[in-house]
C-alpha cells in the first residue's frame, strides 16, 4: 500500500466536515478514543467480506439497512430490537425466495455523521449550521446546539458499544430463532390490508419449517434455525474518528477501521483524489461507495482500482442510488463497463436517496411505489446485462413511523405529521419495510 498511514487522509482535500472551535479537546478526545478497545474484531470483518466476497460471485445476497441517523435521544432497547427484528423477518423471505444466503449487515452502532446539502438551516427567518448527526451536534435549532462538540464523539463510542451489545446478545441469545421470526411475519401477513399478496409466500415458509421439524431439524438441533449472526455499518464521514478507532489487527498485521465491520463512503465525499478514498485505500474492512447518477463509467474503474487494486470479490460493494426516473439511464453503462473490465463487485440498490421530495405539507419524504420502481429496474437491468443484483440497502426503522408516503395504508403528505421523527432522511416503517421484502422476493425469484 503505497504511501498509506492511518492519517495521510489529512492531507488531502475534505468535504462535509465540522469546524471545531476547540481543537485541543479535539485532539485529546482522538487520543482517548485510540486507546479504547475496538468495538469491533478484525476476523469478524473479514468473515463479513468472505460473504460479500461469495454475494459477488452470485451466490448470495446482501440486505443492509437502518435509520438514516441513530439518534442519542432515541436510544432505548425497544427501538434497537424493533429493528433488528425486521431485519430478521425481511432476511427470511428473501432467503426462502431467492434460495440463496443472505447477509444481513445493520445500519446501526455507528450511524452517526450526516453530510447535508446545504452547510445552513433556515427556520422562520433565522439562519444556523445545519444538524451534521449526533456525532457533531444536537438537532435542537439553536446556535448552541448546532456548535460541533468534540466530546460527541466520546458519547458516540459508547452509544455504539451498548447498541452493538445488545445486537449481538439479540443475535445470539434467542430472540433470532427462526420460528419466532416467522410467527412475526405471520402475524404482520394476517394484519395487513393486502394480506391476499403475501399470504402464500408467509405459509410456503411455515411449511418448509414444519417440514424440517418433522425430519428433526428445529432450534433444539440446529443452531442455525435459533442463531444469527448481523454485522454493522455506517458511513465512515468523520475521519478523526474513524482514525481513532483504526486498529492493526494482531493476526495479519493489516490495518482495519473497528468502529464497524462494513464502512462506506457517501456519494459526496468520494473524489478521487480526497481525503475519504485516501483513508479507505489503506482499511482492510469490506467496504462500499455510493454512486449516483452522475458516475461516469471511466471514472468508476478508477474509483474500483484506487479502493480494491486487487481486485479482491467481497472488499468492495457498490451501492447505486440513482432515483427510479434515472437509473435506466445510467445503471446498465456502468454494469457493462464494469463487467467487460473484469472487476468483482457487489452490487446493491439503495432506492432511498434518489427518490427523496418535499411533501406538499413541506416534510422531506419519498414514496412507496418510487421507492419500489428503482428496485424492480435495478433487478431488471441485472438481468438484461447478465451481472448479479446483489442487495439492497434501506432507509429503514421497526417503529410505526409515518415519513414515506404510500404502501398498503395508504400514507398520504397530510399523515406524515403523525409520527414524523426522523432527524434526517425519511425511513420506511415497519409495516412498509416488510411489504417491500415480499414484493421484492417475487423478482429475486426469477433474478
Ligand atoms: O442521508 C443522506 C444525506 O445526509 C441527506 O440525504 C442529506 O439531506 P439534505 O438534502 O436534507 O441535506
Ligand atoms: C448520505 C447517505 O447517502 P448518499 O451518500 O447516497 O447521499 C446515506 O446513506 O444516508
Ligand atoms: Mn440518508
Amino acid at each position: 500500500m503505497s504511501n498509506w498511514q492511518v492519517d495521510s487522509w489529512r492531507q488531502k482535500p475534505i468535504l462535509q466536515q465540522p469546524e471545531y472551535d476547540d481543537k485541543a479537546r479535539l485532539k485529546e478526545v482522538e487520543h482517548t478514543l485510540s486507546t479504547y478497545p475496538p468495538l469491533v474484531f478484525a476476523a469478524e470483518a473479514r468473515e463479513l467480506r468472505r460473504q460479500l466476497g461469495e454475494v459477488s460471485l452470485g451466490k448470495g445476497f446482501l440486505l443492509q439497512g437502518g435509520d438514516c441517523a441513530e439518534s442519542f435521544d432515541e436510544f432505548n432497547a425497544p427501538k434497537i430490537r424493533d429493528t433488528f427484528k425486521v431485519i430478521l423477518q425481511m432476511a427470511i423471505v428473501l432467503t426462502f425466495a431467492g434460495r440463496c444466503p443472505v447477509t444481513k449487515v445493520a445500519r446501526m452502532a455507528g450511524q452517526y455523521a450526516k453530510p447535508r446539502s446545504s452547510d445552513f438551516e433556515t427556520v422562520n427567518g433565522v439562519t444556523l449550521p445545519s444538524y451534521r448527526g449526533d456525532i457533531i451536534n444536537n438537532f435542537e435549532f439553536t446556535e448552541a446546539a448546532r456548535r460541533p462538540d468534540p466530546d460527541r464523539l466520546l458519547e458516540a463510542y459508547h452509544r455504539s458499544a451498548s447498541t452493538l451489545n445488545l445486537l449481538r446478545a439479540f443475535a445470539q441469545g434467542g430472540l433470532a430463532d427462526l420460528h419466532e421470526v416467522n410467527r412475526w411475519n405471520m402475524a404482520f401477513v394476517e394484519n395487513n390490508p393486502l394480506k391476499e399478496r403475501y399470504h402464500d409466500m408467509a405459509m410456503r415458509i411455515q411449511d418448509s419449517l414444519e417440514f424440517m421439524d418433522v425430519i428433526g431439524i428445529n432450534s433444539q438441533t440446529s443452531s442455525t434455525l435459533h442463531e444469527t449472526s448481523l454485522f454493522t455499518s455506517h458511513e465512515a464521514l468523520l475521519l478523526n474518528y474513524e482514525q481513532a478507532l483504526t486498529r492493526v489487527d494482531t493476526l495479519t498485521g493489516k490495518p482495519y477501521d473497528c468502529s464497524a465491520h462494513m464502512v462506506w463512503i457517501g456519494e459526496r465525499t468520494r473524489q478521487l483524489d480526497h481525503a475519504h478514498v485516501e483513508f479507505f485505500r489503506g482499511i482492510h474492512n469490506p467496504i462500499g461507495v455510493k454512486v449516483g447518477p452522475s458516475m461516469q463509467e471511466d471514472e468508476l474503474i478508477r474509483l474500483i482500482d484506487a479502493l480494491n487494486p486487487n481486485n479482491d470479490p467481497g472488499r468492495l460493494t457498490l451501492i447505486t442510488r440513482m432515483g427510479a426516473d434515472n437509473l435506466a439511464d445510467n445503471l446498465p453503462r456502468l454494469l457493462r463497463k464494469v463487467k467487460s473490465e473484469g472487476r468483482h463487485v457487489v452490487w446493491s440498490s439503495d432506492p432511498m436517496h434518489g427518490n427523496t421530495f418535499s411533501a406538499s405539507s413541506g416534510y422531506k419524504t419519498r414514496n412507496f411505489d418510487a421507492i419500489l420502481k428503482e428496485i424492480k429496474q435495478f433487478f431488471q437491468a441485472h438481468s438484461d446485462e447478465g451481472t448479479h443484483a446483489g442487495g439492497i440497502h434501506l432507509e429503514m426503522t421497526g417503529q410505526h413511523v409515518t415519513e414515506c408516503t404510500g404502501g398498503a395504508y395508504e400514507i398520504g403528505d397530510e399523515d406524515l405529521a403523525q409520527a414524523y421523527k426522523t432527524q434526517c432522511d425519511p425511513r420506511l416503517n415497519a409495516d412498509q419495510v416488510l411489504e417491500m421484502a415480499f414484493l421484492v422476493a417475487d423478482h429475486l425469484r426469477h433474478a
